[in-house]
């Protein structure tokens, strides 16, 4: 029997084989070959980028530009002199002319800096593992990233969407790409074809009440129609007025107890104080909690109805039938009220409007309510009429018709389903989280635009009850004190037999 032997065979070795880079496999005489034309790549990529950042930052580059010449021709001595002079300069401009140093140094600095920190080194990575990249016989397309620019509470990143993406798909991993990036939020905006901007959100601008603007002294020659187009009510997050609409709109503002419904509303009067003085607005309010907000600034008003009951329908009746007359008055003759047609914009303020079209227990007022209203709304716009209603519960149940209010004001909510309601379709999608809005922050607000497709974040000016009492003063002040006022030649005895009256009330 032969002998065994004492070896055992050895298994089969079952390692990967690491996979060398191509060049590795090659000889080294196409390398050397190669290798030339490698370095002169390179070169040209270099000159590319760095002709395209002198091309962006023109003055950063001769300074730099300077400094090298300086140390090369003089020594280094020189250009450290130069560049503390250099420093010095820029300290100045600091300390001088602070925001146009933010704007045209700071901003620069912290884009190209959170560029190369934050985004380039995961950007390929996430947009991987968001499956946002398409696989194309075997290649891998990957959406680019053309600019960030960092505002300092958010940075807008400008991306090139691939063929036949949508910038829906980078909305649905809204969520996804903000933990990603370290921002609370990412919001999507559409800015051309193949052209989106992701918002990501790091902070919030708008912690701080709004002060509002001093009072006009009157001496401006302004254009009231155009000014009811375009009334400053707050500020933007971007730091931009946020401005509403008036003359041919009606407004919705919607918002949980305490969310600051009233803060938009007097923000709003606030803005007119020079129409109200003049008679060019006249104002109505229905306040069913009892004048408990209203009635802090009763002058302001021509008339105020403390209940949603049978007072409150009868003004809502006469401004429908007002309303109904002016149509009838206009016909053939101009198709929409103007400052010269002889009578006021009217402005009538609900608050809390279910108590008047849905809480009343009396049917028939109820109806009365509802139907005046209706034809408020859905006729006002052209004859110079406009609703602002407040209300709490925007559900169909309560607001039949909240379709008729052409702009919509989402202040904090309860719940997601309230903010397509108030906001619409798909808008909620696009960053307008109202529901996330926090307690703190009362008069904070999204509003959508139907000329936009992306909703707005503001926060309305904080209207204290001493700028109440000035805002009254104000109004109530004789109006010949003033050098405006806007004296409507329509506006007499002839051609408006309440014209005095008007002027009475609101002055
Ligand atoms: N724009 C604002 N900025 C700062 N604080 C505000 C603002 N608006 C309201 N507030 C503050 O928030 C609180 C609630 O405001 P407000 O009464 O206007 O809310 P509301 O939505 O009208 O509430 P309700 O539905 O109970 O009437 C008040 O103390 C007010 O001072």
């Amino acid at each position: 029997m032969p002998e065994r032997s004492r070896w055992i065979d050895p298994a089969p070795l079952e390692v990967a084989r690491p996979r060398l880079p191509w060049w590795t496999h090659s000889p080294r005489w196409a390398l050397v070959l190669v290798a030339p034309l490698i370095a002169v790549g390179l070169a040209v990529w270099l000159t590319v980028v760095v002709a395209r950042k002198a091309a962006r930052y023109p003055l950063a580059f001769a300074v730099v530009l300077v400094l090298v010449v300086a140390w090369h021709g003089w020594g280094w001595p020189v250009a450290l002199i130069l560049g503390a002079i250099l420093a010095l300069v820029l300290v100045g401009w600091w300390w001088r002319f602070r925001p146009s140093f933010v704007r045209l140094v700071l901003v620069e600095i912290r884009s190209e800096w959170r560029r190369l920190i934050v985004y380039t080194p995961v950007w390929l990575r996430t947009m991987r593992f968001c499956h946002l990249e398409r696989t194309v016989n075997g290649k891998v397309h990957v959406p680019t990233f053309i600019r960030v620019r960092a505002d300092g509470w958010r940075d807008r990143v400008t991306v090139k969407l691939l063929h036949g993406q949508t910038p829906g798909e980078f909305e649905t991993r809204a969520e996804a790409l903000a933990h990603s990036f370290d921002a609370r939020t990412c919001r999507v905006r559409v800015v051309g074809p193949r052209r989106i901007v992701l918002d990501l959100i790091h902070g919030d601008p708008l912690t701080q009440p709004v002060p509002p603007p001093s009072l006009p002294d009157g001496t401006d020659d302004t254009t009231p129609t155009k000014d009811l187009e375009r009334v400053p009510v707050g500020t933007t997050e971007t730091g931009r007025p946020w401005l509403l609409r008036l003359f041919g709109s009606h407004l919705l503002a919607v918002g949980a107890t305490g969310a600051g419904k009233a803060s938009v509303v007097w923000s709003l009067l606030w803005s007119l104080a020079p129409m109200l003085r003049s008679g060019l607005i006249r104002v109505y309010g229905i306040d069913p909690k009892g004048g408990m907000e209203l009635g802090k600034a009763p002058e302001l008003f021509h008339r105020l109805v403390f209940d949603n009951g049978l007072a409150a329908v009868k003004l809502l009746e006469e401004l429908a039938t007002e309303v109904k007359q002016r149509a009838a008055s206009f016909r053939g003759s101009k198709r929409r009220w103007s400052v010269d047609c002889g009578v006021p914009f009217l402005l009538l303020v609900v608050d809390e409007l279910a108590d008047v079209v849905a809480y009343q227990t009396d049917r028939k007022l109820k109806e009365r309510a509802n139907s005046a209203l209706q034809t408020i709304t859905s006729q006002g716009r052209a004859p110079g009429v406009c609703v602002i209603g407040e209300i709490q519960d925007p559900r169909k149940e309560i607001l039949s018709f909240r379709h008729l209010f052409p702009t919509r004001i989402a202040l904090r909510l309860d719940e997601p389903g309230q903010v397509d309601m108030v906001l619409g379709d798909g808008v909620r999608e696009r960053g307008a989280v109202a529901h996330e809005i926090s307690e703190t922050t009362p008069g904070v607000a999204w509003v959508k635009y139907t000329d936009r497709r992306e909703p707005v974040r503001a926060r309305a000016f904080h209207i204290t009850d001493g700028d109440l009492d000035r805002l009254v003063d104000y109004v109530t002040a004789d109006a010949t004190d003033s050098a405006t006022v806007h004296e409507l030649p329509a506006r007499t005895v002839d051609a408006d037999p309440d014209a005095d009256d008007v002027v009475g009330e609101a002055a």
